[in-house]
């Protein structure tokens, strides 16, 4: 009988290291699956739907909460709703936060009983920033906290090692010994703007459950054992000359992280749904210096202000504001603007460029940016974003520069 299991992908990799940008990779390519896509998106305001180009694919988001964490809920509802469908789909691609473990994601497909019988994982993909990944790796995080990063390279399959266009060789050379020190077996794939060949991540059912559990003797135990409790164990296998928290004295670490969770409780589906206890339980910690700023408004910003407060701040704060993405709303023009940075690194785009589409006639038009990063000061960003408003003067130049171009 034929296998008829739907394959799933789970595409992890840190915040702004090319996760969208494979999505978009793939939904374009020349495949011709029925793809589903499920996006997990960090942050208080959602920036990433309008970013995925519109395609024939559907897409659902999760942003009430980490993926990680809600796993057990939301996660498996919105597979089950997929499952449900009549007209089904012959993929599923999960992209995960820029700040999600993926193992307690993976989990999900070989300890729920319903969802393991209907659906394969097929991958676990990590997309890596050839340029800032090494940041990352070496963060040391205070006693008990996982280092994300860490664990997105260690329970890869494959490894996209992206934005190689940034790197030199000798630096390319340096990431893929890193990398090779936390997970020797993944295959690691060079590309830019993640441009993979798709036969090589999709379908190959390259997830290796075996080699998981060598390195994670507990992964299937998680629902027995820690339902409740959020409590993952993983064990890494990697060098200790090469590892941030070995390096650090912590020799304890690589053997048994107990993470647990501390949170801004209206940030957490689980906290908002009354599960108070979780809070207390969690074992799963995230770096708690280490939030989102999001700040939605209407009005028309003056490009000029925006992009010389912005530079300004990435190239001072660019090491702790880890990724800043926004959707604008720019005195003069009817084009939707976007801008992404990663660390110090800044771009802008437009409908005009052919990204998105311009704003409609009668649509409300609007700002929506968030910046994620470690010890954010709110209370600046949203006064500095407020300084870079077109006011009556530049409204009407802009105007008239645009009725004379
Ligand atoms: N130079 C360069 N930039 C790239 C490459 N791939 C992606 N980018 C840019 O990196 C930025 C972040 O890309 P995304 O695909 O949005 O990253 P992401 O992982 O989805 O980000 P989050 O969802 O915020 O974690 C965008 O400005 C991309 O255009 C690449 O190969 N080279």
């Amino acid at each position: 009988m034929a296998d008829k299991k739907v394959n799933v992908s789970v595409i992890t990799g840190f915040l702004g290291a090319g996760k969208t940008t494979l999505i978009n990779h793939i939904l374009t390519g020349d495949h011709g699956l029925k793809i589903a896509i499920i996006e997990n998106e960090y942050g208080q305001v959602g920036i990433d739907d309008a970013l995925v180009l519109d395609t024939r694919e559907e897409i659902f988001e999760m942003n009430n909460g980490c993926i990680c964490c809600t796993v057990r809920g939301d996660l498996i509802r919105i597979l089950t709703k997929l499952l449900k469908r009549k007209n089904r789909f012959d993929h599923i691609m999960i992209e995960t936060t820029g700040l999600a473990d993926p193992a307690p994601v993976a989990q999900t497909f070989f300890v729920d009983e319903d969802l393991k019988h209907s659906l394969r994982l097929d991958s676990i993909l990590t997309v890596v920033d050839a340029k800032h990944i090494l940041l990352h790796l070496d963060d040391v995080k205070p006693d008990g906290i996982v280092n994300e990063s860490i664990q997105q390279v260690a329970f890869a399959d494959k490894i996209l090692l992206n934005k190689i266009d940034l790197v030199s060789e000798a630096e390319k050379k340096e990431v893929i010994r890193r990398i090779k020190a936390i997970n020797r077996t993944s295959e690691i794939i060079e590309c830019e703007q993640a441009k993979v060949d798709l036969q090589k991540i999709m379908g190959l059912c390259s997830f290796d459950l075996e080699k998981i559990l060598s390195m994670d003797p507990e992964f299937l135990k998680v629902e027995e054992e820690h339902s409740h409790d959020h409590h993952h164990h993983h064990d890494h296998a990697h060098d200790h000359a090469d590892c941030a928290e070995c390096a650090e004295g912590d020799h304890e670490h690589h053997h048994k992280h107990e993470h647990a969770h501390e949170h801004e409780h209206d940030d957490c589906a689980q906290c908002v749904a009354g599960d108070k206890e979780h809070d207390h339980k969690h074992k799963h910690q995230h770096d708690t210096r280490v939030t989102s700023v999001g700040i939605e408004c209407d009005g028309a910003l003056d490009m000029h202000k925006l992009n010389e407060w912005l530079s300004t701040l990435l190239n001072e704060k660019g090491a702790d504001i880890y990724r800043s993405k926004g959707i604008l709303n720019v005195a003069g023009t009817d084009h939707k603007y976007v801008f992404h940075g990663v660390h110090m690194m800044l771009q802008f785009g437009s409908s005009e460029e052919g990204l998105g589409k311009p704003w409609q006639p009668g649509q409300k038009r609007f700002n929506r940016v968030v910046f994620i990063g470690k010890d954010l000061n709110q209370q600046e960003l949203r006064d500095g974003f407020s300084s870079c408003m077109a006011d009556a003067s530049s409204i009407e130049e802009a105007a008239a520069a645009s009725a004379g171009a």
